[in-house]
């Protein structure tokens, strides 16, 4: 079995973090460096203290481009394009970038927007790949078989919740355990950046779509997860749009259709999404539920990387779910 050699970049953040957690357990991955500006010198261990026993990797300021076959962009909002500017990968190593730098068409280059259930061939055939931001995979995931059947025909209602570590590792007034214990709130009120990218998916498959998407982002008094309940007017019966969810998802490792209400322990610290669909009168209930961190982010990372070097899709990323 081919191994794969991978560099990290910002490998001391929570994304990093995460990305570093599901490369030391992948089977045909070998993680080759490790970039940190501030943890420099540092064992992997003495930022992500989990990580004890599982590795005697050190964090690096330099970027060995030349011994590996992927590099995993993990910095913070807006910077990967400068700093791609600045250190510019040679072909053929390719390119899985977290940030939402180049996830629009009209600034995306040669990468690919990497949502496998949207796009998995374009994203086997990429060079480079844009993942996803981690609300607009819950989201986009909870509507793209209606936009496929051009059921999108009204404005689309969103409320989404997700956890404190959806905003990095910097600490801030509303991630700080005094703040957001105990709390909820909340923030982007119909202006989320994540909305441009789900227009575009969903515009992708609806061609028409011009629908209004009403998106409250909510701040949770949790870690990890994001649970989206998402509704519109719909003229299906509860049965067709169940079997239309069913049919699109069936030949995605990852999305499966709940035939009860879902909740974030179901998919947290996994790179599942669940979701439950249920008619009340002629609106259609939506609620989709991710790990912000896996499939929001690190895993669904992985899941491209598995594509883009035709190893098996799930490779790395079947985990026990955590049940509680
Ligand atoms: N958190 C989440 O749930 C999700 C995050 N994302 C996106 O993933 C990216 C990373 O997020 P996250 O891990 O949470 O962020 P963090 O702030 O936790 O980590 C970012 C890391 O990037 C490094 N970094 C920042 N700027 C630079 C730079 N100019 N050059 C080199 N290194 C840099 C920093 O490490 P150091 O200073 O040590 O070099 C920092 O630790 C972001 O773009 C985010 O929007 C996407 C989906 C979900
Ligand atoms: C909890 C929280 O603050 N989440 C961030 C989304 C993080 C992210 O995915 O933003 P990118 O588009 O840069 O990838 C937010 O809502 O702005």
């Amino acid at each position: 079995m081919t191994n794969i050699k991978a560099g990290i970049i910002g490998g001391a953040g929570f994304t990093g973090g995460e990305t570093l957690r599901i490369l030391l357990h992948h089977p045909q991955v070998e993680i080759k460096f490790v970039h940190s500006r501030s943890n420099a010198g540092n064992k992997l261990y003495a930022v992500h203290a989990d990580l004890l026993g599982e590795t005697e990797l050190t964090f690096t300021e330099h970027l060995h481009y030349e011994e590996v076959d992927v590099v995993i962009l993990c910095l913070g909002h807006g910077e990967s394009r400068v700093f791609l500017q600045n250190n510019p990968v040679p072909e053929p190593v390719k390119i899985i970038d977290l940030s939402h730098d180049f996830r629009l068409a009209e600034n995306a280059g040669n990468f690919v927007y990497g949502l496998p259930e949207l796009q998995r061939k374009r994203i086997k055939e990429a060079k480079a790949i844009a993942n996803p931001g981690c609300f607009a995979t819950c989201i986009q995931l909870g509507l793209l078989p209606l936009a496929k059947a051009g059921q999108l025909q009204e404005e689309i209602h969103i409320s989404a919740i997700t956890g404190s570590t959806g905003a990095g590792q910097k600490l801030q007034k509303t991630t700080g355990f005094t703040w957001r214990n105990n709390n909820i709130s909340t923030y982007k009120a119909f202006t989320h950046q994540h909305l441009h990218e789900i227009k575009q998916s969903l515009a992708s498959l609806q061609g028409e779509f011009q629908q209004e998407i009403n998106f409250i982002p909510y701040r949770g008094n949790f870690t990890r997860g994001i649970l989206a309940s998402i509704y519109l007017n719909c003229p299906l019966s509860e049965e067709e749009v169940v079997h239309l969810y069913q049919e699109y998802y069936q030949e995605h490792p990852f999305t499966h259709v709940s035939s009860q209400p879902v909740d974030l322990k179901q998919v947290v610290n996994t790179n599942k999404c669940f979701i439950h669909v249920q008619k009340q009168g002629n609106k259609v209930l939506i609620t989709s539920a991710i790990d912000n961190l896996a499939k929001g982010a690190s895993g669904q990372a992985i899941q491209n990387m598995n594509l883009l070097f035709g190893l098996e899709e799930t490779a790395g990323l079947l985990w026990k779910p955590a049940a509680f």
